[in-house]
């Protein structure tokens, strides 16, 4: 399938990464903090990384932009973290953050709740830290590519993790397909693909820029996965708690999904 450069383009040039953290996960306005998304996100990453078992050396998260929460669970589960994304502007705000440089985003009262929902609030010092320490790569990536980190080529990696990028990457059911085929080329045979994000979602802004994501619904999602050679393990869904302002966003829920690249020789889980 021949990839939609002007989906990536358009993120290249006009999707300003610091208008989409302040937007969406500024502390006390941040549209994903009032609507019940990072609450759900978190719980259900929590899980996973703990009692669900997922671990390993390394994990790619896919398309994270320049945010960190994903992370925050993660980073006690696996030993590197590569963070990638399309856009050079993502990739910088990240490292800002990473590296601690003057300005960075204050993520803070997101990972006062990652740390609340693991038993301690009091440690988010310590939390961002362990993040800063796992994440040890940031690298460019396209999901509409064969070899999505082209032209490297790294090792298999244990586990996938990607939220809130293939919807917004592809423009329909068959390039939302490829996406998922290409990224599986980073995962080994039995490793775990960790995704979610919104669902029913066609238009979001940010800033003054409109985006027109691929509207994503249960139904496709329980059809993609197994088609394109993963076993789904979990697939969970929320109404969303506040309706995003019409000229924000039209999602109308979140959804997790846990699944596992198909390995022949491997029993199914239990
Ligand atoms: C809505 S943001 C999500 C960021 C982050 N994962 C999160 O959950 O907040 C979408 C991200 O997908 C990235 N993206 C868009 N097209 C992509 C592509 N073809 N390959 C990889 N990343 C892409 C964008 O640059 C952007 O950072």
């Amino acid at each position: 399938m021949e990839a939609d450069f002007s989906i990536s383009t358009d993120y290249q040039e006009h999707f300003n990464p610091r208008d989409y953290l302040e937007t969406y996960y500024g502390a006390g306005s941040g549209l994903f903090l009032s609507d019940g998304y990072m609450q759900f996100i978190l719980k259900n990453l929590f899980k996973t990384f703990t009692s669900g078992g997922v671990h390993g050396d390394i994990a790619i998260e896919i398309g994270s932009g320049a945010s960190i929460h994903t992370f925050l669970s993660a980073c006690e589960s696996f030993r590197e973290i590569i963070a990638t994304d399309y856009s050079d502007r993502s990739r910088r705000e990240l490292e800002t953050w990473l590296k601690k440089e003057p300005g960075a985003f204050d993520w803070s009262a997101v990972v006062k709740l990652a740390c609340e929902m693991e038993g301690d609030r009091d440690k988010w010092m310590q939390k961002e830290a362990k993040v800063r320490g796992t994440v040890k790569r940031v690298l460019k990536c396209d999901v509409t590519r064969s070899n999505p980190l082209e032209p490297l080529l790294l090792p298999a990696a244990d586990c996938l993790i990607s939220f809130l990028c293939l919807q917004v990457a592809t423009k329909d059911e068959d390039s939302f397909y490829c996406a998922l085929k290409n990224i599986s080329s980073l995962l080994k045979p039995g490793g775990y693909l960790v995704t979610g994000g919104v669902l029913g979602s066609s238009c979001y802004t940010v800033g003054k820029k409109k985006f027109s994501p691929f509207p994503l619904h249960k139904e496709i999602l329980e059809k993609a996965i197994p088609e394109t050679g993963y076993e789904l393990l979990q697939l969970i869904t929320q109404p969303h708690i506040n309706p995003a302002p019409i000229t924000l966003a039209n999602y109308y829920g979140h959804f997790f999904i846990l699944a596992r690249k198909k390995d022949d020789n491997l029993p199914p889980r239990t």
